[in-house]
């Protein structure tokens, strides 16, 4: 068969890369790809004709057009979980560096190059004061969000021997299983936010959460507490962060995601977008999305998809010919596509369906050859999105 076309978008690390069979031909430059591995690069699934999948070597898809994906039968992909340590890896020590004055200290011990060397100790214990921090065990943290990253910052607070509330509308459970016991999970917004002395927001940025940390929000919050934004810029609100840090509402605001109106601000303390970029997480990130996409173009299955549901099939031996119907999840798609088949004399070996609730998607293994005529009347139905067929070549 010929080989897949995939454009790589960003930097995909090599670990992940490599895992690439002869199957797959990878470029920078593809403009006609059946796959896109990407991080943060944005991604118009209409701009590629021939496009199945996108892989997001990360957690967010906002950059990727998820929904004209979705019409069209794109599959798209994220890394649950991959790059979730190396966020929570960033975000306490970001903390501390806050409570402890530590850039501020840093940045006079780089102005005592200017003195005299005799005189370095003693300036350092005669300034030293002016850099005394607080510490973070005993203080309440609220996490925003129990995901994947969520849960691993709440747990580490408890560690730290903080006082830990979570809060998420709609949980996954098996996220939720892994908080330590002492993490205290609110029925409400307020009940997590309302005495904290550190907020840190970690949920993806969806239509219901830009703008989440607005005015009302922060009104919620304890005066004088610390926000923490390692989810995306557009979740808070800037300019009612601004007000907040000038009326002392807010104390400070830690965000990895800088701005014109937050760089310079001295009780804003910005990284650039780093909360992904270890060597291990770009790592696990590039091989889990790596994975996902070789699966899906190679065989039609599919594992953390953010638009189809999960499905996994292995072929016998026997089959020939996989064929792959993603539809509008409407009664009667399963009986309608057999029917076709049947009324053809093709013998179904294996039928695998999945919905997510919105996108039925089929898997119909066949040891012989189907005509394209029957291929086209399924794709006939209004209720078909996208038909595609994998020859399995024995
Ligand atoms: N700074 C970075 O480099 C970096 C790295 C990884 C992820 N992120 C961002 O962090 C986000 C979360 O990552 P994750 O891996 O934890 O994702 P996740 O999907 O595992 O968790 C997100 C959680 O947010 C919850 N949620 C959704 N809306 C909510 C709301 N209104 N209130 C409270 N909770 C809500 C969801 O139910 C889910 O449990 C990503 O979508 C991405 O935008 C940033
Ligand atoms: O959503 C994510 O996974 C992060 O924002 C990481 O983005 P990056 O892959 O561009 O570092």
């Amino acid at each position: 068969m010929n080989a897949y076309r995939i454009r790589k978008i960003n930097a995909i690390a090599r670990k992940g890369l490599v895992q690439l069979g002869q199957q797959f031909v990878v470029s920078d430059d593809e403009t006609d790809p059946h796959g896109i591995l990407v991080r943060s690069s944005p991604v118009d699934t209409d701009d590629f004709p021939s496009l199945l999948a996108v892989a997001r070597a990360g957690a967010g898809v906002n950059n990727i057009s998820v929904a004209k994906a979705t019409e069209r039968g794109v599959c798209v992909f994220n890394t649950p979980g991959a790059n979730a340590n190396a966020v929570v890896d960033l975000v306490f020590p970001m903390i501390g560096v806050w409570q402890r004055n530590i850039y501020k200290g840093i940045s006079f011990c780089q102005s005592l190059a200017e003195i005299e060397a005799d005189k370095v100790a003693k300036e350092v214990e005669r300034r030293k004061a002016a850099f005394r921090g607080v510490e973070i065990a005993g203080r309440t943290l609220a996490v925003i969000g129990l995901g994947q990253i969520g849960v691993r910052l709440a747990n580490g607070g408890v560690h730290r021997y903080m006082k830990v509330k979570g809060f998420d509308p709609k949980p996954v459970l098996a996220n939720i299983h892994k908080l330590l016991p002492d993490v205290q999970i609110t029925q409400t917004l307020s009940d997590a936010i309302g005495d904290a002395d550190i907020v840190s927001v970690h949920v993806p940025l969806i239509d219901k959460t830009r703008g989440m940390v607005n005015r009302e929000f922060i009104a919620r919050m304890k005066p004088g507490a610390l926000l923490i934004n390692y989810a995306r810029g557009p979740i808070v609100d800037e300019d009612a962060v601004l007000e907040a840090l000038a009326s002392g509402q807010l104390l400070g605001y830690i965000a990895d995601f800088p701005s014109v109106k937050l760089i310079g601000h001295e009780q804003v303390l910005l990284t650039p977008h780093l909360g992904a970029s270890t060597t291990e997480s770009e790592e696990n990130c590039a091989r889990m999305a790596v994975r996902e996409l070789a699966n899906y173009l190679m065989y039609g299955n599919i594992t953390n998809s953010v638009n189809f549901p999960n499905i996994e099939t292995i072929p016998a031996d026997q089959v020939r010919t996989r064929l792959i119907v993603i539809n509008r999840d409407v009664p009667g798609m399963i009986a309608f596509i057999t029917n076709i088949l049947g009324s053809h004399q093709i013998n179904i070996s294996s039928f695998k369906n999945e919905s997510n609730g919105s996108i039925g998607y089929n898997i119909i293994d066949m040891e012989q050859d189907v005509a394209e005529e029957i291929i086209t009347e399924i794709q006939g139905d209004e209720n078909v999105i996208r038909t595609r067929t994998i020859s399995f070549a024995r």
